[in-house]
């Protein structure tokens, strides 16, 4: 899944970081091989430049509904999308044909209900959102129309949906398939009702889920050529028969035995039950209720549901006879007897306990003593009678208790079978996989061990199938595949199943040989598989062994192994029940075929899971699969949560990240020509000027950016992994130097008109300023001029009042000085002629 793209300061890129898997951030500082990031949670992250994923900027807001459409195909992005869609309740997204669903941990009614199946019917695949309808809608159709078997194979963790998505799956089926209502009950009918018969007795409370199945079923519904449903079988794989015995604190024990002792009074007198807190196989654990669970009314539904499944009156009574007296075959204790190593009934409770699981199951109390207490040696000489000490003879107890558990369980899943009835004419069938995922505990024992060679097998199954889809996406597209790269798991499933030599093969040899131990057995598993890539002896430990499995190693303790590979029923308990009065619990434990008995032939329980793994696997390869991935988004199964981590280890595990890396390993983004044209053609304009071939167009694009190994389909374009990113880059650098030339022009232009605007207005200010100091300029000067004026006329008025006054001083002066004068001459004359006349007087 590597993508190697080019990294820069201000890419935006998914970073590691261990409490949420992946972090979002822009580098900001690149040092060699390492870049800075400065994550959007705050913190600043150093990572390898190669362990660095590009985030897709253009990634759609709500996610997308199928991951293939995701332009960068990669962990974080497949988790973001994930968590995205989750967010917003869209819990269904496709990987290409495979469904992830996402448990939301409540009721969305809408999701399922009959409108939904309406529109869902002959919508074409991917046209409506994902959906579990859906996909059983495809495999119908794909029935109908080639006439091919199909399967769905639903997987994942433990209370991960893998049922509930069965359910509604089966639902569908029934939807499509199902005849008019008519009289009595339907097949559709009983198969849906099978479900809360098997969870009653194969269910029960875990930390995990509180409805865990603790067994792997394969529904096979049978159509007829009228695509009606005309049969059904139901296979069942490895009931968890530990569980029977022994539970831990806060689980729960099967179903069952909390419904029976939650049953009406006379019931409970019938079987002799009281409070669940006084059988030992169900008080080692404090937890005997579920919140929102009435157990009461569970078992009414279940005797219901056996109603309708065909389970007679009388053999549901057999069965909860057989319920009740395993809870009170667990209360039987032994204490030492007077013989060496021997043992005896502990009290008159464990007596109590004994006689009335003998009654039952009808059977003798003397034989039942012996048969928990003593066992019967055949040496060639003679039969000796053995007696059990108080510790093998409590280990015998619960063998017993669990060998007619899971006979029982047996039962009902044939019961269930023959009352459905199979239609042998049928040819289609779709077949529904509800099977445990892979597990890694702190402790693995047997039954971890099965449910991952189970999980490789199908794991192997879905890489070939994957491959095989990509192959024919790939021919249909005309394209060459031959150099893509296919992993195969078949190394680990040699390591586990190969005969002889396997880890299977060499737990039957120890279980067969008398001596053998758990550590002989691991010592011989280190020595066999000293080199072998796959297997890893501890350094600290003498027996236990892990195994490399896809999903990562898991380290296995082989201590009980051997015990929970025996298959086989200690021949006192066989008798015993066999020789019952009630025919139910006689028939659970017919004699066995006399050639096995004779040639003591072994049997064991991985041998045996090896051999319906096998079929189960025929079955599959018969048929065309669908996959179903379901993911639990949070350990404390609430709604809401989505915790990264977690689910990026189940991805991991359900292979989806594989079937990526597969798809990576060829061409895993692929996009129409249009597609392709729209979001590239900017990286080469002339490419697509004037030419109407898209074809043409877009590998002129690819080739004109240098790409090799990219190819051309008939409607798509098949890019390498990485060149997507490789092509956005260049896009982005072209989209960057378009940007910096259109924002350098917009600049222009806005600086010009704000510069035109302001010479504008500045002229116009100017021409107004002018103006306005013109105006004051010339009223100044008239002013000027009025003042000279009035200046003028002053001065003249002055002057001409000062010229008066003067005119008319001088006229007085002048008049004064003529009369003074003329005076002085009239005197002068006076005088004159005074003189004159005095002269003349004279
Ligand atoms: N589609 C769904 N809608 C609502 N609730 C769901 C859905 N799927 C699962 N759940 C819830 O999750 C719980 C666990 O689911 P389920 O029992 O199907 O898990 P599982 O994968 O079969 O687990 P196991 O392997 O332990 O049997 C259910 O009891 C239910 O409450």
């Amino acid at each position: 899944m590597g993508t190697k793209v080019n990294i820069i300061v201000g890419s935006h890129v998914w970073a590691e970081e261990p409490d949420v898997a992946w972090v979002d951030g822009e580098v900001v500082k690149i040092n060699g091989d390492e870049a800075e990031i400065q994550a959007a949670n705050g913190k600043k992250i150093v990572s390898k430049l190669s362990k660095l994923y590009p985030k897709d900027m253009e990634a759609a807001a709500g996610g997308v509904d199928d991951m293939t459409k995701l332009s960068y195909l990669h962990e974080p992005g497949v988790l973001q999308n994930l968590a995205t869609r989750y967010e917003l309740n869209e819990i269904y997204t496709y990987t290409g044909n495979i469904l992830i669903a996402v448990n939301p941990f409540q009721r969305l009614q809408h999701l399922y209900d009959s409108h939904m199946m309406q529109q869902y019917k002959g919508a074409p695949f991917g046209e409506l959102s994902p959906h579990v309808f859906a996909v059983a809608d495809v495999a119908y159709r794909a029935m109908i129309h080639e006439g091919r078997s199909n399967s769905i194979l639903v997987s994942g963790e433990s209370g991960a949906g893998k049922t509930e998505t069965t359910k509604m799956l089966m639902q569908y089926l029934a939807y499509l398939g199902g005849r008019a209502a008519t009289e009595g009950r339907t097949v559709e009918q009983q198969v849906l009702e099978s479900n809360p018969v098997l969870e009653a007795f194969g269910n029960a409370k875990t930390v995990r889920n509180n409805n865990s199945s603790r067994f792997g079923k394969f529904v096979e519904i049978q159509f007829d050529k009228h695509g009606r449903i005309s049969g059904a079988a139901v296979r069942t794989y490895l009931l968890e028969r530990s569980r029977v015995c022994q539970i831990s604190d806060p689980e729960r024990n099967y179903h069952c035995f909390y419904l029976l002792c939650a049953a009406p009074q006379e019931e409970l007198d019938k079987y002799k039950l009281e409070n669940p807190r006084t059988y030992h196989y169900l008080n080692k654990s404090n937890c005997y209720d579920l919140v929102g669970v009435s157990d009461a009314r569970e078992y009414l539904a279940t005797r219901r549901a056996m109603d309708i499944v065909g389970i007679s009156t009388q053999e549901q009574d057999a069965i909860f006879r057989v319920v009740a007296a395993i809870l009170h075959i667990g209360n039987i204790e032994f204490a030492k007897g007077k013989e060496v190593d021997s043992s005896v009934l502990k009290d008159d409770k464990s007596k109590f306990h004994l006689e009335t699981a003998a009654e039952l199951l009808m059977c003798d109390p003397g034989a039942f003593t012996d048969a928990l207490c003593k066992r019967v040696m055949v040496t060639p000489e003679e039969v000796i009678k053995r007696s059990l000490d108080p510790y093998s003879a409590t280990i015998s107890r619960d063998g017993f208790a669990k060998t007619i558990y899971s006979r029982l369980f047996d039962w009902l899943v044939d019961k269930i079978n023959s009352s459905i009835g199979q239609d042998a004419n049928s040819k289609c069938l779709i077949g529904v996989l509800d099977i445990y995922g892979f597990e890694s505990f702190k402790s693995n024992s047997f039954e971890q061990f099965c449910i991952n060679y189970t999980n490789e097998k199908l794991q192997q199954h879905f890489n070939q199938h994957v491959f095989k889809m990509e192959q024919e996406e790939y021919t249909k597209e005309q394209i060459d595949w031959s150099y893509i790269e296919f992993v195969d798991n078949q190394d680990v499933l040699d390591l586990i199943e190969k005969k002889p030599g396997g880890v299977i093969a060499l737990l039957d040899e120890a279980c067969m040989f008398p001596k053998s131990t758990h550590e002989t057995f691991a010592q011989k598993l280190y020595q066999t598989f000293q080199k072998h890539k796959r297997f890893v002896k501890p350094k600290l430990s003498r027996t236990d062994f892990a195994i490399a499995h896809y999903a990562g190693e898991v380290l296995y303790q082989s201590d009980q192994f051997l015990d929970k590979n025996k298959d086989y029923v200690v021949a006192e308990h066989q008798e015993l029940l066999s020789a019952s009065r009630c025919s139910f619990i006689a028939g659970l434990f017919p004699p066995p075929p006399e050639e096995t008995s004779k040639s003591s032939k072994f049997s064991s329980i991985g041998a045996r899971f090896k051999q319906q793994l096998q079929a189960l696997m025929d079955t599959l390869n018969s048929t065309e699969p669908h996959y179903i991935r379901c993911v639990k988004p949070n350990n404390v199964l609430k709604p809401a949560i989505f915790e990264n981590v977690n689910v990026m280890q189940q991805l991991r595990c359900g292979g989806v990240l594989e079937a990526i890396r597969i798809s990576c390993a060829g061409y895993p983004t692929r996009r129409t020509f249009y597609e392709f044209l729209h979001r590239f053609g900017i990286l080469a304009p002339d490419a697509i000027e004037g030419n109407c071939d898209e074809k043409a167009a877009c590998k002129r694009i690819l080739e004109k950016k240098g790409l090799i190994g990219f190819q051309i389909g008939k409607t798509k374009v098949f890019l390498r992994a990485g060149q997507m990113a490789e092509l956005d880059a260049r896009r982005t650098e072209v989209l960057s130097v378009a940007a910096k030339t259109i924002q350098g022009k917009i600049r222009t232009h806005i600086m010009r008109k704000k510069f035109v605007s302001l010479r504008k207005a500045s002229v116009c200010f100017q021409a107004v300023w002018r103006g306005t100091l013109a105006c004051k300029l010339y009223d100044r000067m008239r002013r000027q001029a009025a003042s000279v004026k009035i200046q003028k006329n002053q001065r003249g008025h002055q002057a001409r009042r000062s010229y008066k006054l003067q005119v008319s001083s001088v006229l007085v002066i002048q008049a004064a000085l003529r009369a003074m004068a003329a005076r002085n001459e009239f005197r002068h004359k006076k005088r004159s002629k005074a003189a004159v006349t005095i002269q003349g007087s004279l």
